[in-house]
This record gives structure tokens, sequence and C-alpha cells, in this order.
């Protein structure tokens, strides 16, 4: 397709959805804007959008799609800002916020005025952030569920459809409120459970220091999650408030069941509540999105020349830093490489783009 393209919100999923949507429409021209400086010039650099603009009102008036990719509560913001915005009549706006209700409800303003909103949600992700995790295979083989109001006519879920076939995912329609339970389920309550598991060890590691050095394998596990975003997850729980409150009782009622079980040392019952969870986990489909270690990454723009690279491992070698990993991203053909630096800590990370800064002419970004 031809045309114009506005993200909003330039993290891990406005980046990774316009990386999409290039690779299925070469043509288009994908314009930026971020509140984060660091961000708009991470995704420059790596060839994520064409252009920035300074305002959201300036980016929005040639646009064909609008796409936010910022954390909920802002996207609500937002949505409500653009119905008093200069736009194209036929533009499609769309999200990609992990709740709907609250924000579809907020784009009434935009529908009122003819605008197309079709809410959307790309499920799958990480817990990483920022436009350096982006990916344009991200969603691939994973459900996008499109949350578009009764009003619509098939035409534009298409147009939407056609726009974001670059990202492979499994286009699925449900309404807001189906929706916001859904993921409520799947997706937002397991990811109070990792945050709770892992502030309960912390709180026992001020007993035990080894706690926290023996928490590995299962507990792993099941608590990567709970390294992603407080921003974003913040304002989840406050957008999916009335489904994440019913499904806490339901859950303590279930923790109260199996307390009673454990007291009364139920040993059948005990079996029975592990065997059949177990036969609903292995009867699930697989994905095998979303697996990816925390590093702490620096981003250096360098040139394509041979010495530069030795010239940086050597320089962080002799100030004594260690490196975890080490990259470089291809990006498009005009624009020199991107290396990837990982680091084992934050400090290492801000030492390497001091010393980097200070002894070579290479530009460093912490995103
Ligand atoms: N992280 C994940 O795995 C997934 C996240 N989502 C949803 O996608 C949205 C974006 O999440 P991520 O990309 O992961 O977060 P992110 O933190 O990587 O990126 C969000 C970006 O929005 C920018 N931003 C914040 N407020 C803004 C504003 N008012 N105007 C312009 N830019 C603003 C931030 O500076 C940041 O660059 C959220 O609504 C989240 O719920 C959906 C699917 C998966
Ligand atoms: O990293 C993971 O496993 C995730 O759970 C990613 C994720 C986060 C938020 C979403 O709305 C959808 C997917």
């Amino acid at each position: 397709m031809n045309g114009k393209v506005f993200i909003i919100g330039l993290g891990l999923i406005g980046g990774s959805l316009a990386m999409a949507i290039r690779q299925a429409h070469e043509s288009v021209h994908i314009v930026g804007y971020d509140v984060n400086e660091n961000n708009i010039q991470l995704a420059k650099l790596l060839g994520i959008v064409d252009d920035s603009v300074d305002s959201i009102a300036e980016g929005v008036l040639e646009a064909d799609l609008i796409l936010l990719a910022v954390p909920v509560d802002q996207t609500e913001k937002i949505v409500i800002q653009l119905a008093d915005m200069k736009l194209k009549d036929d533009v499609i706006v769309t999200d990609a916020g992990s709740t709907k209700s609250t924000v579809v409800e907020a784009a009434k303003h935009l529908m009122n005025r003819g605008i197309t909103f079709i809410g959307g949600h790309p499920m799958a992700g990480s817990h990483k952030s920022g436009a350096g995790a982006a990916k344009p295979h991200l969603f691939e083989n994973a459900f996008y569920l499109l949350t578009p109001s009764d009003n619509y006519h098939t035409k534009e879920i298409n147009q939407l459809k056609e726009w974001l076939k670059g990202t492979r995912a499994n286009f699925l329609v449900v309404s807001p409120h189906t929706h916001d339970w859904l993921t409520g389920v799947i997706s937002h309550f397991p990811h109070i459970i990792a945050a709770g598991l892992v502030k309960q060890a912390q709180t026992y590691s001020e007993e035990n220091e080894l706690v926290a050095r023996l928490a590995a394998g299962g507990f792993r596990d099941i608590t990567r999650i709970a390294s992603s975003s407080p921003e974003m997850w913040r304002d989840i729980l406050l957008h999916n408030r009335d489904v994440l409150l019913d499904l806490m009782d339901d859950w303590i009622m279930e923790m109260a069941h199996i307390k009673e079980l454990v007291a009364n040392r139920d040993s059948g019952e005990i079996y029975r509540f592990f065997a059949e969870a177990k036969v609903f986990r292995d009867d699930m489909p697989v994905h095998a999105k979303g697996a990816i270690p925390a590093y702490y990454d620096l981003y250096v723009d360098i040139p394509d020349t041979p010495g530069s690279l030795a010239e940086i491992t050597g320089l962080l070698a002799q100030k004594g830093i260690s490196i975890t990993n080490i990259r470089i991203i291809e990006t498009r053909e005009e624009i020199y490489g991107v290396l990837v630096i990982s680091f084992q800590n934050e400090e290492d990370r801000l030492k390497a783009a001091e010393a980097i800064g200070n002894y070579t002419t290479y530009e460093t970004i912490l995103a």
C-alpha cells in the first residue's frame, strides 16, 4: 500500500509494527513521534522511521494510518486529543494497547466526527521496552486482536489488515469487553502473580540472602515477565480494573482451597490439583514468543570500517568493562552499522557509554 503512516510511541511495539509495515509496503513513508528523544534518535538510526515530528498535531495532518503504541493511559488521552485535530477524512486510527474498553470508549469522540477508529492488540511482545528491542518478526504467528465498533464495515477492517499484513499475525475480531476479559485471564492477571512472587521472595530475602541467590529454574521461568515496564503494567491494571478484581476474588478462593488441602494433608486432592493443571497446560498450543533474556544494551553508531569494532572492544577491555554479548544490527542500505553491546549490569553500561563518549567520536544511545 502507498501512503503515510504516523506512529505515536516508538518503543518495542511501535517500532516492531513500523518494521513489519515497511516489510510489506516498501514505498510507505513512516513518521514517528515520541516523548522520549532517545527513542526517536534510535528509531531513526535503526531505520524504523523515515522522519520524526515535534508534535502529534503535525504528524497526523497527512497520515493515512495513525498507530498509537504508548501506555494505555496515554492512549486514552491522545485519542481524546485527536478528536480536535485536523485529520484526513479517510484516515484509519488504531492502537496497540493491552486493554481495549476504555480506549474504544474514548474513541467515540473521534468516531462521532466520522473518523475510523479500530482498536488493536498484537498478542506478543516481551519484558523489554524501547525501540532497540523492536523486531519485524515479533508478531509472526501471534494472535492480533481487533476491536472495531459495531458501526464499522468490513472495508476498513480489511484495509487495516492490509496495512498490518507484514506482521504475519492471525487477526481475530472480538468486542472490547471480550478482549479485556480474555487478556485479563491469560496475560494481565499472570503478570500480577509474577510480580507478587518476586515481591514475596524480596521480603523473605531480607531474612536470608540465600533466597535471591538460589532463585533459579522454575522461579526464573514463572517470574520473567515481572521485569516488564512498571508504567505499562500500572496502566493496564487501572484500565482493566473490574475484570482483574473478579479474577483476584477467584484466585483468593483457589488459594484458600489449596491451603485447606495442604492443612488437611489431603494427598489425593493435592495430586489432583497438580495433575489437572498439567493436563490442561500440556494440551495448550505452544508459543515460543517472548523468551528473551534481560540484557543491558548500549547502541553505538559506528562507520562500517574494520577498525572501529576493535577500537571499541579494545577500549572497553582497557577500562576493565566486561561485555556479555556484541552484535551488529543490519539496517537499511544508506545507514551505517549499529553496534549493540550488552553488559551484565547498568553500572557497566553507563561506564562504557562514558568511555566511548570520552575517547571516540562515535555516538552512543542508552535506550
Ligand atoms: N510490551 C509488550 O510486550 C506489549 C505491549 N503492548 C502495548 O503496547 C503499548 C506500548 O508498549 P511497549 O512498546 O512495550 O512500551 P515501550 O515502553 O517500549 O514504548 C512506549 C513508548 O511510548 C512513549 N510514550 C509514552 N507516552 C507517550 C506520549 N504521551 N506520547 C508519545 N510517546 C509516548 C515512550 O517514550 C516509549 O518510547 C502499550 O499500550 C502496551 O500495553 C501490547 C502488546 C505487547
Ligand atoms: O513477555 C511476555 O511473555 C508477555 O506477556 C508480552 C506481552 C505483554 C503485554 C501484552 O499485552 C501482550 C504480550
